[in-house]
Order: C-alpha cells, then sequence, then structure tokens
C-alpha cells in the first residue's frame, strides 16, 4: 500500500456497481485516472465553498446536525420511559440516513430531483455563494460552469450520490453500534467514556463540534472500535493496473487485490491482545487512521483512501456521546455482559447479525431514589 499503492489503485470490476453506480462513474468504483483525479477533486480538494461535500460538512457541523441529534435522543428517551426495549441499530440508521438525506437532498424531498434543476434555473448565486444549497445543487452549478474536462452529466451526479448514501450510512451506524456493544460488554470502559462526558456536556445547554474534540478518551473508544470492527472489513476491492513484483512474486495485471483490514487490526505481530477492547492503547500513541499507519487501515490508505472520514467520524462521535451521556444503558432480562451475542454478518460491510436492543437504567435508578 505504500510502495506499490499506484500500481494497485484501480478497482475491481463488479456487473452490480456497473449497474448500481451508473457504469463506475462514482468516486468508488471509477477506474484510477484523470477522471477520477477531477470528481475527487470536485468532492474534496477544491477550496471550501467549492467543494461538492461542503453541504456534507454544513449538516455535519451546523444547527442540522444538533437538531437531528435531538431528534434521536428524544425518540429515544419517549421509548425509554414507556419502558420499551431500544433498538438501538434501528434508531441509529435512521438518525444517520436523515444526517446523509439533508445533506444530499436538503429539505425538497428526493422525489423532487427536478425541483433541484428548478431552483438553479432561477437562483443567479454563484456556487458556493448560498447557505442552504445541498449537495445536488452544488453538483448541478458544477455540472452548468462548463468548464471541466470530463463534463458532469446527470448519471455522474447520480453516481456521486450513491457513493455519499452506501459510504456514508451503513459505515456510521455499524461503528456506533459496535461500540455500544463493546462498551456493554466492558463495564470499566463504559464507565470511564460515560464520566468523562457527563463532566464536558455539564450545565451545557447546546453540544458543539469544539466539545467534542475534547473527548479524548471517547476518541480513543471510536479508534478501539474501528479496530476490532473495521465497517468495511476487506475493504473495496482493487486491481492490479501493470505487471508489479512484490517480494519476488509476480503479480499479473487485472489481478484482484482483497486487503484484509479486519485481520490487519488483530495481527498479533502489532498488537498486544488484540482481541481485547482497550482503548487506552490509543493512548499516548501517534497511530491514527489516516492511512500513514499500515496495521491500522479501517477508512483504507493511498489514493483511494476514504473521502468521507470527517463527515463520517462526525456521524459517529457526536451520537455516540450523546447515547452515553443521557442514558445509563443496560442488557434486558438479566443478561450479563459476557453474553452478549457479538456474531457479525458477512458481506461488503460487518455490522452486527442481530440487532442490539438495549434498554435504559437511569429509569429503574431515579425510581429507586
Ligand atoms: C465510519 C465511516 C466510514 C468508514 C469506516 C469508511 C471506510 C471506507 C473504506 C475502507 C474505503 C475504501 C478505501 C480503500 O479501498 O483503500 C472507503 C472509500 C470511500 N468512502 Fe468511506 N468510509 C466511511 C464514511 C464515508 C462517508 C461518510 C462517505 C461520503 C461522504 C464516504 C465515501 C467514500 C468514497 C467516495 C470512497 C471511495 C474513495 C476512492 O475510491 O477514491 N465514506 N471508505
Amino acid at each position: 500500500m505504500k510502495t506499490h499503492d499506484v500500481s494497485f489503485a484501480n478497482r475491481a470490476k463488479f456487473l452490480s456497481a456497473k449497474i448500481f453506480c451508473y457504469y463506475c462513474s462514482d468516486i468508488g468504483c471509477c477506474k484510477y485516472g484523470d477522471y477520477w483525479r477531477q470528481m475527487r477533486k470536485i468532492c474534496m480538494t477544491t477550496p471550501p465553498p467549492l467543494r461538492a461535500y461542503r453541504p456534507i460538512w454544513r449538516t455535519t457541523f451546523g444547527s442540522i446536525w444538533q437538531d437531528k441529534a435531538s431528534v434521536l435522543v428524544t425518540t429515544i428517551k419517549a421509548l425509554a420511559s414507556a419502558g420499551d426495549l431500544i433498538n438501538l441499530t434501528e434508531n441509529l440508521a435512521s438518525h444517520t440516513s436523515s444526517m446523509v438525506c439533508r445533506a444530499a437532498f436538503g429539505r425538497v424531498s428526493k422525489d423532487n430531483y427536478e425541483a433541484h434543476i428548478d431552483n438553479l434555473a432561477k437562483t443567479e448565486t454563484a456556487i458556493g455563494e448560498s447557505d442552504q444549497e445541498d449537495l445536488i445543487d452544488v453538483l448541478l452549478r458544477v455540472k452548468e460552469s462548463g468548464d471541466l474536462h470530463f463534463p458532469i452529466t446527470n448519471s455522474i451526479i447520480k453516481a456521486v450520490i450513491i457513493d455519499v448514501f452506501s459510504g456514508g450510512i451503513e459505515t456510521s451506524t455499524t461503528t456506533v453500534e459496535w461500540a455500544m456493544s463493546e462498551l456493554i460488554r466492558n463495564p470499566r470502559v463504559m464507565v470511564k467514556a460515560q464520566s468523562e462526558i457527563r463532566k464536558a456536556f455539564i450545565a451545557k445547554r447546546t453540544i458543539e463540534e469544539t466539545d467534542i474534540q475534547e473527548l479524548k478518551y471517547l476518541k480513543s473508544v471510536i479508534k478501539e472500535t474501528l479496530r476490532l470492527h473495521p465497517p468495511i472489513p476487506m475493504l473495496i476491492p482493487g486491481e492490479c493496473r501493470r505487471e508489479t513484483e512484490i517480494d519476488g512474486y509476480i503479480i499479473p495485471i487485472k489481478t484482484r487485490v482483497i486487503i484484509n483490514a479486519w485481520a490487519i487490526g488483530r495481527d498479533l505481530e502489532y498488537w498486544d491482545d488484540p482481541e481485547c477492547f482497550r482503548p487506552e492503547r490509543f493512548e499516548n500513541s501517534s497511530i491514527d487512521f489516516n492511512g500513514t499507519h499500515f496495521e491500522y487501515i479501517p477508512f483504507g490508505a493511498g489514493r483511494r483512501i476514504c473521502s468521507g472520514i470527517s463527515f463520517g467520524l462526525a456521524n459517529v462521535e457526536l451520537p455516540l456521546a450523546l447515547l452515553l451521556y443521557h442514558f445509563d444503558w443496560k442488557l434486558p432480562n438479566g443478561l450479563k455482559p459476557c453474553d452478549l451475542d457479538v456474531t457479525e454478518t458477512m458481506g461488503v460491510t460487518a455490522p452486527r447479525k442481530n440487532h442490539l436492543h438495549l434498554y435504559d437504567a437511569s429509569l429503574d435508578a431515579s425510581a429507586e431514589t
């Protein structure tokens, strides 16, 4: 991934990607080259006011972020006060999808795709000027600006939206779901994480992004979760672009390459007691998921590293912090932490096989006092 990254920067071709991603015209599945470079630049690297991911950024760190998070808390509080068992998996999936929909479609429902085109014709603001624009608006404006080596079509816009949906929803939901599972299985870590958050958030009316950045232990909990449960355990399969020699082996062109990030994160050669959930291993450690530490690659590495890391993390940090701040989670039916089923599903992503059901014990505690 370090020395030969460019040789393996193509994606393996799948019929499903051809169908779902408009002949692989999205960023995640397209061939490495100038088209990929243009699309990644439009989404990420142009100055912030112009970049297409800007509405994602604004949604994540703006007031919508707070509103959606408070809906999550209110919904769960209502279920908890009725004494219901809470299906955390479903609630988290619904929260993350509504964040992603807001960033992609704005207030207009997806059925009104044509309304975005009408809006574009009516308004005269330049790209990035309006604070109301969503991802589709920005992409349509980039398309209209015309100054591109590979002109953007409506199909390309749809393919980029598919990337945001397929890359953005299940990954973050799965991460929070596994973090909650590991915290339930490790009560010591749960207590430590909750006390950090409760100390930091006490007397705060709203939680800002900067408040989350202060939560050092929570960040280690998330890193440890991504080590043991990388949401895309085999990354996105790559394809060899030119014959390459590695350690005396000749890798022929078009060889499909699958990298097992799940196994790398549990490799005894690099990790002490790898099966143990111990966030402290990341304290005073420079190991990060930015693609430069090859023993830890939950977002991949090299040229094709995930382009949505900030959005993905924000969609993990805030809901997890709020779940730990507002509720005291317990397993139902007197189950012990070690009884929690942690079977994974097989697939592109690896969520829990069974939904995570917990109940809020804070009401029991207040009833006793
Ligand atoms: C916790 C959240 C997330 C995780 C763990 C994650 C993980 C990954 C991984 C493992 C890859 C493949 C990297 C490789 O093959 O080397 C990837 C690629 C990608 N991700 Fe994410 N992702 C997350 C969130 C997001 C979000 C929120 C978006 C969109 C806004 C996104 C968009 C993409 C795209 C477009 C690619 C393809 C990049 C390329 O081929 O150039 N991801 N992600």
